[in-house]
């Protein structure tokens, strides 16, 4: 249902706006480096999706436009791999995936990202002196924590992903282009630097952050490639054993996979400025061309409430991916970037959070109450069915709009958070059913959306044990199996103590053959709450049914704690 073509969406999205369908790309036809940046920025030619996008190059809303048809290539400037992840990590890779899940799923654009691991550098360097241990051990250990980190926040991983230190021969040539077409340098220590006064004016001449060095022939110039110190790790060069700059990863691995152009760039805010800043120099003048990558997105920083600097690994106030999963699952982390928009900052706190379980958790309740309804067992007076269609189709029109207009994703919640209230208002328990005309497809179709628009943006509801599909082996029939075994030991147990009691010994809580066997019970079911699945005593039958992830361990029920 969601895989509308790009031409059909488009034209939709245009007839929704009051403009002619026809008509609705515009195939423009400048040449294919565009602009220059620095300077102004030129509409690409090619491909117009009918979205809008904050574009940092012109910091303005702009029509996405894209160099080929239905295809979008994606870059984005990938980890450091010297700790574990924390959130502000998981806050801008899980919007960034869900932005490619919209362009995706419902505007029929093929995303295609590469995304750089950075594996070497100062800061891995420094941990691994500090460790004694080497810089690969470091990399590999925090890339594979990486890589399983933003699984478990059902991030769609990227089609390749780049370690830097598999590309140093690819790095090595581009440098040398650089220094061949007049823009760098190298200094005798051997190291290498980007000349800023060989592009002019082109440069952001007001950012002057870099550090003053006498080897340098300006201040802003920045390094391509860093000689190699005792200890360190080295790659031969013509500029002798060295590593590369930082930033000149990124543009020889986005140009090996993209070449001359790139549609869209993303990272977190702080890497605006000096890192793509630089990027973009090195890959014009390596390509000689301007306007390299035609869109720069930006999330916001994530900081812990109340403290002013963004959660980082360095200031040491983070909170990893690993700890929140302890209490949260994956839909509510993707819940509380959704109710913000991906470029504004956003707090965490305990309070964040509980909105966006809170939000879930209405969705949850209308799911259940709506399938009750459709199945007869929640009565109501006749709802206002013609209403709730019409609610729902201009529901749809709206979430459209709102993605449509750089991916507003709080904008698309809250109409989906309205459609919800209209529908609930018409849901009334009643006592008894008065054989009123009941209008169940409605009720359905409106289910249908919500779980679709909420699997689009990566959140999967279908966890409840009355909607899961059960074929022969599915996780469900296992919990089936093992709720099932633990009532027989259960009941076998309980009917232990009975045959105590009338055996006269009239202290039940003392029969000792029974304790293992209740204590075993009552460690599966604590085991199993955390792992989102809750198991209910009640007398000698217990339920289940499949939960947030952390809820529901009832120390309070233990059997065997008296
Ligand atoms: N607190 C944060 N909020 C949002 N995005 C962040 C945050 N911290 C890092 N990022 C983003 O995560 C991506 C990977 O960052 P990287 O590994 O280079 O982290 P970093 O900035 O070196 O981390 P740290 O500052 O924690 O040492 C970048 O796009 C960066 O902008
Ligand atoms: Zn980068």
């Amino acid at each position: 249902m969601w895989r509308f073509s790009a031409r059909s969406v488009i034209r939709k999205a245009k007839v929704l706006r009051g403009l002619p369908a026809v008509n609705a790309f515009k195939f423009r036809s400048n040449g294919s480096c565009g602009s220059v940046s620095g300077t102004k920025w030129v509409i690409p030619s090619g491909f117009d999706t009918g979205l809008k996008a904050f574009n940092s190059l012109t910091k303005q809303k702009e029509p996405l436009v894209l160099a080929r048809e239905g295809v979008a290539t994606w870059y984005s400037c990938g980890p450091t791999v010297y700790d574990q992840a924390h959130l502000g990590h998981a806050c801008s890779y899980v919007r960034f995936d869900i932005v490619q899940r919209i362009l995706s799923r419902l505007f029929g654009i093929t995303v295609i990202h590469a995304m750089v691991i950075t594996d070497i550098d100062d800061k891995i360097i420094k941990r691994s002196l500090e460790e004694n241990v080497s810089t690969t051990i470091i990399s590999t250990m925090y890339e594979d924590e990486f890589k399983r980190d933003m699984l478990s926040l059902k991030v769609i991983p990227p089609v390749v992903y780049l370690r830097v230190t598999e590309n140093v021969h690819h790095i090595v040539a581009f440098i040398e282009r650089i220094i061949q077409n007049g823009h760098a340098y190298a200094t005798k220590e051997g190291d290498v630097y980007f000349d800023i006064q060989s592009i002019g004016d082109r440069y952001g001449k007001t950012r002057n952050t870099m550090p003053s060095s006498a080897t340098k022939r300006d201040p802003r110039d920045f390094a391509l490639w860093k000689h190699a110190n005792p200890q360190e790790p080295y790659w031969d060069s013509p500029w002798g054993r060295g590593r590369p700059g930082w930033h000149i990863e990124c543009s020889t691995i986005a140009s090996s996979v993209f070449g001359s152009q790139l549609d869209i760039h993303s990272g977190g805010i702080d890497l605006a400025f000096p890192h793509h800043e630089n990027e973009i120099a090195q890959s014009e003048a390596y390509h000689q061309c301007g306007q390299w990558a035609n869109y720069f997105l930006h999330s916001g920083h994530l900081h812990l409430k109340g403290s002013p600097e963004k959660m980082s690994k360095s200031l040491k106030n983070y909170v990893t991916i690993q700890d929140f999963l302890q209490s949260y699952s994956a839909n509510e982390f993707r819940m509380f970037c959704l109710l913000s928009k991906y470029r504004s900052g956003i707090n965490y706190s305990d309070s964040s959070i509980s909105e966006a379980r809170t939000s879930l958790g209405t969705i949850s309740t209308f799911i259940h109450d709506a399938q009750a309804y459709m199945k007869g067992q929640l009565q109501c007076s006749p709802v206002q069915e013609a209403l709730l269609w019409e609610r729902l189709t201009e529901t749809k029109s709206s979430v459209m709009k709102a993605l449509a207009d750089d991916f507003d994703t709080p904008r698309a919640m809250s109409a989906l958070m309205n459609l919800i209230y209209h529908a609930n208002c018409q849901l009334h328990p009643v006592s008894e059913c008065d054989g009123a005309a009941r209008s169940p497809a409605v009720f359905a179709a409106m289910v249908s959306y919500i779980r679709d628009v909420l699997d689009v943006f990566g959140i999967n509801l279908m966890h409840s044990k009355s909607d899961a599909v059960s074929p022969q082996g599915s996780l469900e029939g296992v919990v089936e199996q093992l709720t099932r075994f633990r009532t027989e030991v259960r009941a076998f147990a309980l009917a232990r103590q009975d045959c105590l009691t009338a055996g006269s010994l009239n202290k039940p809580g003392l029969n000792p053959e029974r304790i293992p066997l209740l204590k075993a019970c009552d460690t599966l079911r604590n085991n199993l709450a955390p792992l989102g699945v809750l198991i209910k005593d009640r007398g000698a039958n217990s339920t289940w049914e499949i939960t947030q992830r952390g809820q529901g361990v009832q120390d309070k029920d233990q059997e065997t704690s008296s």
